[in-house]
């Protein structure tokens, strides 16, 4: 297992360090693309994909997400423009502030929420007020080890929320989900606070879904409609336990905080505690890779309906949580996933980019959510 942070990352994991000097080269690169738009490509254009206004980035920060995907085609292989999309995103998620305010004002009352080993009564007690049962529809707090991935469970704790369904909404393919977020009662202001940072998410992920699909060679719109314009979402307070230590020695170093898997949706933004590295995501060589914080960012996973939509452009991220540090470490996760009843397929123009082979089954997203639901704890 190679676990080196300033290893090159590869493709499949859209995270950058960000340096101000790449910062200045990308802004230069996206000069040049403007530029070039304006002067040739624009003759090129469909009036059904029209280009978003990117010539004014300070105007909206999600603007310089609108990679013009003719010009990336040309000149760039796939592994590029992933890349220059993530700086992208990057600089996009950086230039929102409100998002960072709520993240930076979030991280304390977070903290508060973890358990004290020594001291776990109350806090505990709290948080077993909101236990996550199949007939809460999967909300609420679970303990450390009843999350299961492939048997194995997870040395996390966690509290799982997901978008409200109506009852009957979606009939018989609805009803494992229907029930009502359990929010924590202290802090008073968590869950106005949870909901806030839940829409910004919402925001960001459909502005980066946006790129995503130019970035395909789709319209900006091909995430929307019947495949996202009601996009579900679920997002996880997670907590894992630092490593216990003897004699100066960790003795739990191969406890899995969580097991390798990929996300279910779309894309996850994941808020990672800032100075603890504990994620690894596994690259195209088969080798872990640590993905560390980088303080005022997400790290961006593709998950597996983004993978069928691309029709394996895109591969799903498959990543691991290991904490050998011993402090407790939170993360918030955010999943932007497909509308709960999609029939999701490979897009055209993915196909017909992959020779017109086609890679993957029609799949339903809420049914592969519950299918995952349903074997991922212990009940
Ligand atoms: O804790 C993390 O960094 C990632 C958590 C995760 O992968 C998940 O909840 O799906
Ligand atoms: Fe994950």
């Amino acid at each position: 297992m190679t676990q080196d942070p300033k290893k090159k990352i590869h493709d499949r994991f859209l995270v950058f360090p960000c340096t101000k000097i790449k910062f200045n080269f990308l802004l230069i690169i996206h000069r040049i693309f403007v530029h070039l738009i304006e002067k040739g490509e624009e003759t090129k254009r469909s009036s059904s994909t029209p280009w978003p206004p990117i010539s004014n980035p300070s105007q909206s920060s999600m603007l310089l997400l609108c990679l013009p995907n003719a010009m990336i085609q040309k000149w760039f292989k796939t592994l590029v423009y992933v890349k220059l999309l993530s700086n992208w995103i990057r600089l996009a998620v950086r230039l929102g502030s409100s998002m960072r305010r709520v993240m930076v004002s979030l991280r304390p009352w977070l903290k508060r929420l973890e358990i004290s080993h020594t001291n776990s009564s109350i806090f505990l007690m709290k948080k077993n007020s909101i236990k996550m049962t199949p007939a809460a529809g999967y909300r609420g707090y679970q303990r450390i080890g009843e999350n299961i991935t492939k048997g194995v469970p997870d040395m996390h704790e966690a509290i799982d929320c997901y978008k409200e369904l109506k009852q009957g909404m979606y009939g018989a393919l609805g009803k494992p989900m229907e029930g009502c977020n359990q929010w924590p009662h202290y802090p008073p202001n968590f869950k106005e606070l949870m909901e806030k940072y839940i829409s910004l998410c919402t925001e960001v992920s459909r502005k980066i879904m946006r790129g995503i699909a130019l970035a395909l060679g789709g319209s900006p719109d091909e995430f929307e409609g019947e495949r996202g314009g009601d996009a579900f979402w679920v997002m996880r307070l997670i907590g894992y336990p630092g490593a216990s230590t003897a004699n100066g020695k960790c003795t739990s170093e191969n406890d899995i905080g969580c097991g390798a898997h990929t996300d279910y949706g779309l894309l996850t933004l994941v808020n990672q505690d800032e100075n603890i590295t504990a994620l690894q995501v596994r690259n195209q060589a088969g080798e872990w890779i640590s993905a560390p914080p980088i303080p005022g960012t997400f790290v961006c996973n593709i998950g597996d309906m983004l993978k069928i939509l691309s029709n394996g452009l895109y591969e799903s991220t498959l990543h691991r949580v290991i904490n050998k540090s011993p402090t407790y470490r939170v993360c918030v996760a955010f999943f932007y996933e497909p509308n709960y009843d999609a029939a999701v397929e490979p897009l055209e123009v993915c196909v017909w980019k992959s020779s017109g082979i086609r890679k993957f089954e029609n799949a339903v997203y809420g049914e592969h959510l519950v299918s995952k639901v349903q074997t991922n704890f212990v009940t």
